[in-house]
């Protein structure tokens, strides 16, 4: 649905060439989710608005269901753009507009007729759950309602795709669970492809299918949410997932020296990834059956990423140094992420 082909942005900044975007390519699939993660000054905006070339791409190509933007004119690009909704973090509203007239505003822009308007909006103004605030101006709403008419503005022009620019961040966390909630009833009843930014984790987590990890102008890292949350590769990717998993060393280790090969009489730390069915699986219980080890349980953390289960748990095994060894084998062959924190010595009654 969406082909972003290396695409470059070189703003003009007042002291000297800012690269802001260097050699993007991402491929959004008709009707998913896709979220954009990174920190401020990444590139998230400017990426985002190359998709609807509110930017210009300095080079590259933006290629939207079919139809190439970049080699547009403006007349045939003002076209295309309809089928292109956006929503912004700031809601963008008219204040001295109605909540009708906001949503009605871009068919009014265009010279559609009145009745036509009325019959596009209230249903409009029904989907997002404001039919009886229609005669309201934002200055009567709350963040999340202003949000919600965004939603149904966005929605007037029967837009394909829906670019959502940090759209939950002004919002506290209740209001940005119940505009996630609209945003994924949408896509799923209008079959609407959604691209959003952000810089939290925990909005990609809520809704997104796939995520693409922005880093200086550079997407350092994408997949589905799933694997990057359970098998982050970069270090920033695991800096964002660490506010929703701890991936620090817990505190009965912090003063511990933890060296990253075996050392004789030493216990092993490690952090276990489940994902799906082998989040249920015996592997503590196997692991001391099997072996003469014994286990603790250090730290423990089960979610879910839409049905699916996942979690991590953070493990010392103790014993002989060879049964720590067959036992890390036995992990490895495991259908789980695995982790070698390190090996701790002296630290086998650090628990129990
Ligand atoms: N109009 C502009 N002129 C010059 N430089 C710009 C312009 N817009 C953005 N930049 C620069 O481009 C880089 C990327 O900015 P961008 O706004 O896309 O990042 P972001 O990830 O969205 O950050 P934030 O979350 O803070 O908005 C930054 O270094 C920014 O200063």
């Amino acid at each position: 649905m969406i082909q972003l082909s290396n695409i470059e942005k070189i703003y003009d900044g007042a002291s000297g060439p800012v690269h802001a975007l260097k050699g993007i390519n991402l491929h959004i699939k008709r009707g998913e989710i896709y979220g954009v993660i990174g920190l401020s000054g990444a590139g998230k905006s400017t990426l985002i608005r190359c998709i609807n070339m509110l930017e210009r791409p300095t080079k590259g190509k933006v290629i939207v269901d079919g139809e190439d933007l970049t080699a547009m004119s403006d007349s045939q690009l003002r076209k295309a753009r309809k089928s292109i909704g956006m929503i912004f973090q700031h809601f963008n509203l008219l204040s001295s507009a109605t909540v009708y007239e906001n949503v009605a505003f871009p068919l009014t822009l265009i010279g559609t007729k009145k009745s036509e308007i009325e019959k596009k909006v209230l249903p409009l103004l029904e989907l997002v759950g404001l039919a009886d605030k229609k005669d309201q101006y934002p200055a009567q709403l709350s963040g999340g309602q202003k949000q919600r008419v965004g939603i149904a503005r966005a929605l007037a022009s029967d837009p394909k795709v829906l670019l959502c620019d940090e759209a939950t961040s002004a919002l506290d966390p209740q209001t940005t669970k119940s505009i996630l909630e609209l945003i994924r009833d949408i896509n799923q009843k209008l079959q609407l492809t959604v691209v959003l930014i952000t810089h939290e984790m925990q909005v990609i987590k809520e809704i997104c299918d796939n995520v693409a990890v922005i880093e200086n102008g550079v997407i350092c890292e994408q997949g589905t949410v799933l694997d990057v949350f359970t098998n982050p590769q970069q270090a920033i990717t695991k800096e964002f997932i660490s506010v929703i998993i701890s991936r620090d060393i817990p505190d009965a280790f912090k003063d511990a020296k933890i060296s990253q090969t075996p050392i004789p009489n030493s216990s092993l730390l490690v952090r276990l990834s489940f994902i799906g069915n082998s989040a249920e699986e015996p592997v503590i219980s196997s692991l001391i059956r099997r072996f003469a080890v014994d286990t603790n349980i250090i730290y423990g953390n089960v979610d879910h990423i839409k049905s699916t289960p996942y979690g991590t748990l953070v493990l010392e095994i103790t014993g002989e140094d060879e049964e720590i060894q067959k036992s890390l084998n036995y992990l490895q062959e495991r259908n789980l992420g695995i982790e070698v924190i390190g090996y701790v010595a002296g630290h086998d009654n650090a628990i129990s």
